[in-house]
């Protein structure tokens, strides 16, 4: 208050501090209550939205459009969240087989992510391998492909068979199909996801089971073992049974998260991901 009181005419300065008090005391009570829920072990937070698919693209859009966020920042830190979350749930010394893994892109941002993240594993200690069958031109897909090629991230020119596949990897990544899946798999996706369906290696999927329903899911289709839902999980997501459910892409600013109402969970610290069971 120093600064408003410097230059400020008394009234002046009484309007701004019953403007000021009320919201100051809304969230000072508002806190207490939360830390004395949270020393409670009782908080009770509102349950975590699902979005539809429309829902998502429109979040997706609201970020670049409205909040200005470029598309190579928030795939930065999606796949990002994506590495460490994968991290967490197989720790390096947990890993047989060098630790090798798969990561398997897609032709979209879905597979853009799994670009950066194949390139976060390796930094991390893994020896991650790509699978990329449908390129696109776009500056930004082809930088990412270089920068993995200059960490001598070998990239598969086809897709081994299911034994080894189970052989040679540890798991694999699912980077083909976000949000923006739609209708049956065209080729050359059918014969990758039905390979996939055979492997006996966890399949890791980033945001989306590829080739589920955006919002239905697919009881016939991959069953992963770990999911990560980027910014919020999609409708799809109940139907997940398998272990690892995280959230990340810790970039959502509060005007989203209360527009869309997502009820966030709170990251701990400076973690990129939370689990979410
Ligand atoms: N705002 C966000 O929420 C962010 C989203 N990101 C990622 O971006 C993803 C969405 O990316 P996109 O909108 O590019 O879409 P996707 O990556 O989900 O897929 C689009 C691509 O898949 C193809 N495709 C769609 N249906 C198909 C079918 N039935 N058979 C074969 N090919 C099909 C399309 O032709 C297109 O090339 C998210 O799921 C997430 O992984 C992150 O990169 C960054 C932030
Ligand atoms: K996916």
């Amino acid at each position: 208050m120093q600064a408003v009181l410097v230059g400020g005419t008394a009234t002046h300065v009484r309007r701004l501090l019953l403007n000021v008090r009320p919201v100051q005391r809304s969230l000072v009570q508002l806190q207490a209550a939360r830390m004395a829920s949270d020393a409670a072990g009782t908080a009770e937070e509102s349950p975590i939205k699902y979005l539809g698919q429309e829902e998502a693209q429109q979040i997706d859009q609201e970020l670049f459009n409205e909040y200005a966020y470029s598309v190579d920042q928030l795939m930065e830190l999606a796949g990002h969240s994506c590495a460490v979350a994968l991290a967490k749930s197989y720790p390096l010394t947990s890993l047989k087989k060098d630790a090798t893994v798969l990561v398997c892109c897609g032709p979209g941002n879905n597979g853009g992510d799994g670009l950066v993240c194949a390139r976060h594993l390796k930094m991390f200690g893994y020896n991650p391998s790509v699978f990329y069958p449908k390129r696109t031109d776009k500056p930004l897909y082809k930088n990412l492909t270089i920068q993995c090629e200059q960490l001598d991230i070998p990239f598969l020119s086809h897709l081994p068979k299911p034994q080894l596949l189970s052989d040679g990897f540890s798991y694999i990544v699912d980077a083909l199909f976000g949000f923006s899946f739609k209708g049956e798999v065209r080729p050359p996706f059918g014969d990758v996801l039905k390979t996939l369906k055979e492997v006996t290696v966890p399949i890791c999927s980033i945001d989306v089971p590829s080739g589920w329903d955006v919002e239905g899911g697919n009881p016939d289709g991959l069953q992963p073992e770990f999911l990560i839902s980027l910014t919020a999980p999609k409708k799809c997501a109940e139907k997940f049974a398998g272990r690892y459910h995280y959230l990340g892409g810790r970039f959502v600013p509060p005007g989203i998260i209360q527009k869309y109402e997502l009820n966030l969970p709170t990251y701990p610290g400076t973690e990129p991901c939370i689990r979410l069971h």
